[in-house]
């Protein structure tokens, strides 16, 4: 059986677990189950706090994990992101009060107060800055107001919690992430049930991304047809009872499909439909 590790609380939980059952694994009714076993597939989930994921993964004891990268990184754990899942977005950052400090070159005998001491101490001193580092569990913000530090850093998506909190960011982003599929450094990369696990996660991404194209046009159009819409690897082109005209079949990016359709009406094609795509395996 593959023993997954997948978020049971916070922001990565819910589309984690979406995901999953996109994917075709059965997933748990109720929050409070912690463990999950979907025979079918010979899948065992562990629903577990997303920090701790890559410590399970990292030491061994789970196959796979879903959890964010800035938890990873943050984690010091020997685990590494084998796949990019396209949820979870954000950007770990600093911030502080307006006109107060503006670089982190200047951070030099401040205090930073955070809920990942991990990254915030591995930048400052890629950066060659003597800071304090506190550690919070969360609602950082705060910690401004209430005077325990001058900086913080957290993660910052809409940016509204920090406005609410009257602070600005400082400088670029100290990471992007996103929440990722993640493996313990060093594990046999071609195991069967693992290659399988990642074609299904790879499948939902694909489906959620495209949709399939199907368009009639004059033969002698295909060519300039075929450039709007090339597809992952190569359009299928059949010909169509009416002579001089053939049917296309193309994979197409989901947001840039009204656009398609417009320039390939431009060009003399007709019948364009788009169908959403259920599941794919490329
Ligand atoms: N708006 C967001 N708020 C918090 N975390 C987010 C957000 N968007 C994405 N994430 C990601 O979710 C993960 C944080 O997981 P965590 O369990 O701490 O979530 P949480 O929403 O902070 O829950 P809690 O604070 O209840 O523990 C990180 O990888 C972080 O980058
Ligand atoms: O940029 P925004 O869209 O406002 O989102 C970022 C905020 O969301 C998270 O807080 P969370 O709700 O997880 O509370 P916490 O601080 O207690 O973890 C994070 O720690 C930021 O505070
Ligand atoms: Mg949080």
């Amino acid at each position: 059986m593959l023993r997954i590790a997948v978020p049971n609380k916070g922001a990565l939980s819910e589309p984690a677990s979406a995901m999953l059952h996109e994917a075709g694994y059965r997933q748990r009714k109720d929050r409070r189950e912690l463990v999950l076993v979907d025979g079918q597939n010979q899948v065992e989930f562990f629903f577990l706090r997303p920090r701790d994921i890559a410590t399970y993964v990292g030491s061994g004891r789970l196959d796979i994990g879903i959890t964010g990268r800035d938890l990873l990184l943050d984690s010091g754990a020997g685990a590494e992101e084998i796949l990019q899942l396209g949820f979870g977005s954000s950007t770990f950052r600093y911030a502080t009060r307006p006109d107060t400090v503006t670089d982190v070159s200047r951070f030099g005998g401040l205090t930073i107060a955070t809920s990942f001491p991990g990254l915030v101490e591995k930048h400052l001193a890629e950066h060659g800055v003597q800071a304090a580092v506190v550690q919070l569990e969360g609602a950082v913000e705060t910690a401004i107001q209430l005077g325990v530090a001058q900086v913080i850093a957290d993660v910052v998506e809409t940016g509204t919690t920090l406005r609410q909190a009257g602070l600005e960011i400082i400088g670029e982003p100290i990471l992007q992430s996103e929440a990722v599929v993640i493996r313990q450094i060093g594990a046999e990369a071609e195991d069967p049930k693992v290659r399988q696990f990642l074609r299904r996660m790879q499948g939902v991404l694909v489906a959620r991304r495209y949709v399939m194209m199907d368009y009639d046009i004059r033969a002698e159009k295909v060519e300039q047809a075929v450039a709007l819409t090339p597809g992952l690897e190569s359009p299928t082109i059949s010909p169509l009872h009416h002579e001089g005209w053939v049917a296309v079949r193309s994979m197409v990016p989901t947001g840039e499909a009204q656009r398609i359709m417009d320039d390939l009406y431009d060009l003399g094609a007709r019948a364009i439909l788009t169908t959403g795509i259920h599941a794919c395996r490329l």
